[in-house]
């Protein structure tokens, strides 16, 4: 977007890249190290809870987060847990390094529970979490669906998911997965809202990455990647040599979201839409590269 852009979208765009959260995994501390110059202070960094990471890299990574003055998100991923034991000795470790305020508690890919949690309501249902100190519960939300899972089953589970949460005072936070594709965004959020679940949905973003990775993550979890889909986002299936940035998505999504809703309720404010919806970039291993993109992003609409 030029400088000549609308005015008004450039401050869109600004008002939903504003207090973005990335996400890293248990093996990118390094890379976290490299880029925490160019993130700014405070800003939420989730950590995976995926099967090649063990307890130790996990809560490494999490102390490291809240090291270098971020806030550390520790995802828990309900069916990789073994047992209760295991779960709590996790919060426990997360508590002691000051990383236990905020988790995203996630079912995990697992096709089977690897323990006693089938799902993450199971795991906020359990109780534990105020225990270790937890305030703040991330949950999964699904744009364009998941290729497991039926779409009625992802609706009531997030509805549940966020009634337990407000039952036991706990915040709550709704990450969605990345897409390429904002329409399907848009119309989500607007459901979600008409249910009635008025937590802050954070919308997953991929950062800047090889053409070849993206489209390797948006088939492994079912995320759409037409050639009409990444057209719009600003790469071609013909050509998957470079890299592509989440500029137009941003700059899309932000619009689209600033307009008034189609049939919405008049008196709804341009902004109100806006103002529930932040950005989750998932760096797939380029934390600095995003931290470079937000940055020049930001200088281009400021
Ligand atoms: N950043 C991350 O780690 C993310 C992971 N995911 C994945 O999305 C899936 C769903 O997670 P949540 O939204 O927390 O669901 P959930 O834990 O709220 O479960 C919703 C429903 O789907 C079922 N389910 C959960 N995981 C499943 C799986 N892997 N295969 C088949 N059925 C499953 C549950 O039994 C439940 O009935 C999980 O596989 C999770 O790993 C989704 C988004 C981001
Ligand atoms: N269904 C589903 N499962 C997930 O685990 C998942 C999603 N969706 N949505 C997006 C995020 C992003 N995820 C990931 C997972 C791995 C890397 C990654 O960079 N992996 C490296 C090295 C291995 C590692 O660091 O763990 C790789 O090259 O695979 C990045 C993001 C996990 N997430």
């Amino acid at each position: 977007m030029s400088r000549t852009a609308p005015a008004r979208n450039r401050s869109a765009s600004l008002q939903l890249v504003n207090g973005f959260s990335l996400e890293m995994t248990g093996k990118d501390v390094p890379a976290l190290l490299e880029a925490k110059d160019r993130i700014p202070e405070g800003t939420r960094i989730n950590v995976t809870f995926l099967g090649n990471e063990d307890l130790e890299m996990r809560v490494a990574a999490a102390k490291a987060v809240r090291d270098s003055g971020f806030v550390p998100v520790p995802h828990v991923s309900a069916r990789r847990l073994a047992s209760q034991a295991q779960l709590e000795e996790f919060l426990g470790r997360l508590q002691e390094v000051g990383a236990s305020e905020h988790i995203f508690a996630v079912g995990g890919d697992p096709a089977t529970p690897e323990g006693p949690y089938e799902d993450s309501l199971s795991v906020i249902e359990s109780g534990i979490l105020p225990r270790y100190g937890v305030k703040e519960v991330g949950i999964g939300g699904y744009p364009e669906g998941h290729p497991d899972i039926p779409k009625p089953v992802l609706a009531s589970a997030l509805e549940d998911k966020a009634a337990a949460l407000k039952q036991q005072g706990l915040g709550a936070v709704v990450i969605t997965q990345f897409a390429f594709d904002i329409d399907p965004v848009v119309a989500w959020i607007d459901a979600v809202r008409s249910r009635g679940i008025d937590a802050p949905v954070r919308v997953g973003t991929p950062g800047p990455a090889g053409i070849k990775r993206l489209l390797g993550f948006a088939r492994r979890f079912g995320v759409g990647a037409n050639a009409m889909i990444v057209k719009k986002y600003g790469f071609s299936l013909t050509n998957l040599m470079g890299d592509a940035g989440p500029d137009r998505f941003v700059d899309d999504l932000a619009a689209a979201l600033a307009a008034p809703r189609q049939g919405g309720p008049a008196q709804e404010s341009e902004a109100e839409r806006l103002s529930g919806v932040g950005l989750h970039f998932y760096t797939f291993g380029g934390l600095g590269a995003t931290a470079d993109w937000v940055r020049s992003f930001t200088a281009e609409r400021s």
